[in-house]
């Protein structure tokens, strides 16, 4: 028996010795691998994944535009250089054009939305899907979100009045929730001091996941086809449950009442009355808004604020231009004049740098590629991870990174720099379809809030900044601590 149990080590042993050798083969810089481990046996445990790539990138950086490295005994390859990211997002994106999730339709219906979509199935769904995100629609819903916006900021008043400190992530969270619950969903819901709204907590389940969970994708990522074969989904149950019965209920409620708004909702929902696509399709694409939308957007807002706190002289000048611009259009915050504030979207440019939320981008190639002028060779199905976070903090394209300095991206700064080492959304056809909407969001909520307070850091703010290791996408270890403090004139 006990020799049995050594030989099978022995076999897991070398299995993993051989797996091991795969960058060695190909000649790529990489980071070894330990048995069982990997490259980073902290990931999600103990550190979050921003912080192992970047330590390995720095390492790699300057002698090749790519590294590999080992997720357990699974070969994943981080590009280093934004040329070869420029190939990979569009001049090749023929063959870089999934991200290689593969989760059938029968263990997860939810699953079956623009994020997870390979090849042609993703090209017909995201044409039928791109016009919801035109400037005219993000306007038709801009009264929307200016609503829930007011909501936030009239909530936050007793906290300012009384001097407290605040956990804005929450806020912002439940903000976030408010604006996807009604745009996506069209229901009406409040969160804002009530976590224990349904709708919240569904949101902590899809972004705090544990452990076992996070396994669970990595071998979704890693052994797509088997676990096709197996029949693993990825989406939790309840979630499921939870979304598709929203869904139903939503589309009878309108349909029987011949009810139309103007929303991501009603939107699909034409969509899927000419048949276009399917009642799944319809439930999961509304869902991807929550998923792909929601946690982003808050973030956004929670890093832009962070840095505002920490930079009371940007913060300043901000809300001049704010107070001037409003001025323009008579007193009013409307769509226009968002768009007019220029220094607003230098500030938010500048949070998405130093804090890109989705830290990494997934690809997985259908065909080998040679990276120009190398005898490098990225085998096809290589998953590939593009490292927002390094880019965005390198010191070979920005002067002192850790600095907050929106002055970064006026537009004669943006021209001096390679396009693609500043790419919080993604570029090329599968760039972020949500940018818009998840731009629009952020800067009302943050004129609003300016318009009314002083962000101040607080004796709990954190700093320098870390990321909490098991979160899906960058947050604060022990969340985001603020004050607020009412203005004068507001
Ligand atoms: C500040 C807010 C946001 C950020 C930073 C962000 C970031 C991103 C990034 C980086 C990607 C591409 C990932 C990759 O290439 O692997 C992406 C894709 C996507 N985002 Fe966003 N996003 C934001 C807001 C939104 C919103 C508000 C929505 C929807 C309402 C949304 C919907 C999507 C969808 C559906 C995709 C997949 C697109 C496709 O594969 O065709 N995002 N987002």
């Amino acid at each position: 028996m006990l020799i049995s149990v050594l030989l099978i080590l022995f076999c897991i042993y070398l299995w993993f010795l051989n797996k091991f050798s795969y960058w060695k083969k190909l000649g790529f810089p990489y980071s070894p691998g330990k048995f069982l481990l990997g490259s980073g046996p902290g990931i999600g445990i103990t550190e979050h994944p921003s912080y192992f790539v970047k330590r390995e990138y720095e390492k790699f950086k300057n002698s090749a535009p790519a590294f590999g490295a080992y997720l357990m005994a699974y070969p994943i390859l981080v590009p280093t250089d934004p040329d070869l990211i420029r190939d990979i997002f569009v001049r090749k994106y023929d063959i870089f054009q999934n991200r290689g999730f593969t989760v059938s339709e029968r263990a997860d219906p939810l699953s079956q939305h623009l994020l997870f979509k390979n090849d042609d199935e993703w090209k017909n769904l995201r044409t039928k899907l791109s016009p919801t995100f035109t400037s005219s629609r993000m306007k038709m819903m801009f009264t929307n979100v200016a609503a829930k916006a007011d909501r936030m900021v009239e909530y936050l008043m007793p906290y300012a009045e009384k001097n407290e400190s605040i956990e804005m992530k929450e806020i912002y969270s439940s903000f976030s929730t408010e604006i996807i619950a009604d745009v996506a969903f069209g229901i009406q819901i409040k969160c804002l001091g009530n976590p224990e709204n349904e709708f919240r907590k569904m949101a902590n389940i899809v972004f705090q996941p544990s452990i076992l969970e996070n396994l669970k994708l990595f071998f979704l990522i890693a052994f797509s086809r088997t676990a096709t074969f197996l029949n693993i989904g990825y989406t939790n149950p309840e979630i499921i449950s939870f979304f598709m019965k929203i869904v139903k209920e939503t589309l009878d409620y309108r349909l029987k009442n011949n009810l139309e708004r103007n929303d991501f909702f009603q939107l699909l929902m034409n969509i899927y009355k000419t048949d276009e696509i399917s009642f799944i399709e319809f439930a999961a694409n509304s869902y991807v808004f929550f998923l792909a939308g929601f946690e982003t957007s808050s973030s956004a807002m929670m890093f832009s604020s962070y840095e505002l706190a920490l930079n009371q002289d940007i913060q300043g000048r901000l809300r001049t231009e704010i107070n001037e611009v409003i001025a323009k259009h008579n007193g009013k915050v409307t769509y226009e004049a968002i768009m007019e504030m220029k220094y607003l979207d230098m500030v938010f440019n500048e949070s998405m740098r130093k804090f890109p939320i989705v830290d990494l981008q997934h690809r997985k190639n259908l065909k080998d590629y040679r990276i120009p002028n190398t005898n490098l060779v990225i085998k096809a199905g290589t998953t590939i991870m593009i490292p927002v976070y390094c880019l965005h903090n390198d010191e070979r394209f920005w002067e002192n990174p850790d600095k907050f300095d929106p002055e970064r991206f006026t537009s004669e700064n943006i021209k001096k720099r390679h396009a693609f080492c500043y790419i919080p959304f993604s570029e090329g056809p599968r760039q972020c379809i949500g940018m818009r909407f998840g731009q629009m969001q952020t800067k009302v909520g943050l004129v609003k809030l300016l318009l009314k307070y002083k962000i101040l850091p607080c004796e709990k703010t954190i700093y320098p900044m870390k990321f909490v290791p098991n979160a899906t996408f960058q947050c604060p270890v022990g969340g985001m601590w603020l004050k607020l403090e009412k203005l004068e004139n507001s």
